[in-house]
């Protein structure tokens, strides 16, 4: 799969696409099958392409980011992934900036999901958007659970409460963060719970502060089952949001390699603990809730 960023000169003169459009932020369970229905109507000799509108003022706000989308993408057999960067700045609307992009396109169908709106709640006609883009555009129902839509907006809070069996639910996989693991102040170690400190994680939105039950992938295909800090630190002084994680049945080194966390469970609130000796006791029974609830 190629990733394009537009404006491109990559963009012209290839042949002719099925261009999927949406956010698709968080890659949820309405995205997996909007792609799963156009892949099913699409033939092998055309290619299937998606462009994705990356809203760069929601930076600490994004379910996904660029990089998982990415493999998301190609685990669902997308031959191209565009992608158009909207900041604030931006004064033109979605839809006038989109037909810009893609005029120069050879489209043969779009597909959008029909609570896709790129006049921004304003009136829109599919049919004149088709009109000015020179393809055929056709708005696909959109999923839901409980008879409630799924979208980004609503999993959002929901990851805000911590709430992660139904955050998975919508997402139709845990939700996880990427990064890059930093150095810390190597306490950790010294109370006997190491944790890898994540990197490079600020275009994500926070989980609620608190203490997960989650999984880590190390490297590609070893995994740990894993109890998660998300947040403050209160009881040592920390001064800003952190993810670390705490692995069970692992030592090593991973400095500055890249891993993924994946949240599958709160387990508690963060407390801010009048010393170390009850910080360490709370973790130990963390560590004991987390074994017996996965059988360990
Ligand atoms: C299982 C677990 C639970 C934790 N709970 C809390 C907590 O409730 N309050 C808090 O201030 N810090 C909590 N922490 C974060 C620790 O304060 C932090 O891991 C420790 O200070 C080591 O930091 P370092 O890895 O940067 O050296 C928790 C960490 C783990 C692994
Ligand atoms: N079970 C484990 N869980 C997490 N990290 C571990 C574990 N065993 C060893 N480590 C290593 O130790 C580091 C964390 O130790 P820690 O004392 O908390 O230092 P830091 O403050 O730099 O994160 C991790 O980055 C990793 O390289």
């Amino acid at each position: 799969m190629e990733t394009i960023q537009l404006p491109s000169s990559a963009s012209k003169g290839i042949e002719p696409v099925i261009m999927v459009i949406d956010f698709f932020d968080g890659f949820h369970i309405g995205h997996q099958h909007l792609l799963e229905e156009v892949k099913s109507v699409t033939h092998e000799r055309e290619r299937l392409a998606v462009l994705s509108i990356e809203r760069q003022s929601k930076y600490g706000e994004a379910l996904t980011s660029l990089k998982d989308k990415e493999k998301l993408f190609i685990e669902r057999g997308v031959d191209r992934y565009y992608y158009i960067e909207v900041d604030e700045k931006e004064d033109m609307p979605l839809q006038d900036l989109i037909t810009k992009h893609l005029q120069l396109f050879k489209i043969k169908q779009i597909y959008i999901s029909e609570s896709f709106n790129p006049s921004e709640g304003g009136e829109f006609s599919m049919e004149k958007w088709g009109k000015r883009l020179h393809a055929p555009i056709k708005a696909l129902p959109t999923v839901t659970l409980q008879g409630k839509e799924v979208d980004s907006e609503s999993i959002k809070p929901l990851v805000k409460q911590g709430r992660m069996e139904a955050v998975q639910a919508m997402l139709g996989r845990p939700y996880e963060v990427s990064g890059v693991v930093e150095k810390g102040e190597q306490l950790g170690r010294k109370l006997g719970f190491p944790t890898l400190n994540l990197g490079g994680i600020d275009e994500y939105i926070q989980v609620k502060p608190g203490v997960y039950l989650g999984t880590v992938e190390i490297s590609s295909g070893s995994w740990y089952y894993t109890l998660i800090s998300a947040g403050y630190r209160p009881t040592v002084q920390g001064d800003s949001y952190k993810v670390e994680a705490y692995l069970l049945d692992f030592s090593g080194d991973v400095y500055n390699q890249e891993v993924t966390v994946k949240f599958l469970r709160h387990l508690r609130d963060e407390v801010n603990f009048d010393g170390m000796e009850d910080l360490v006791d709370q973790m130990k029974q963390d560590e004991h809730q987390a074994r017996t609830l996965l059988g360990l």
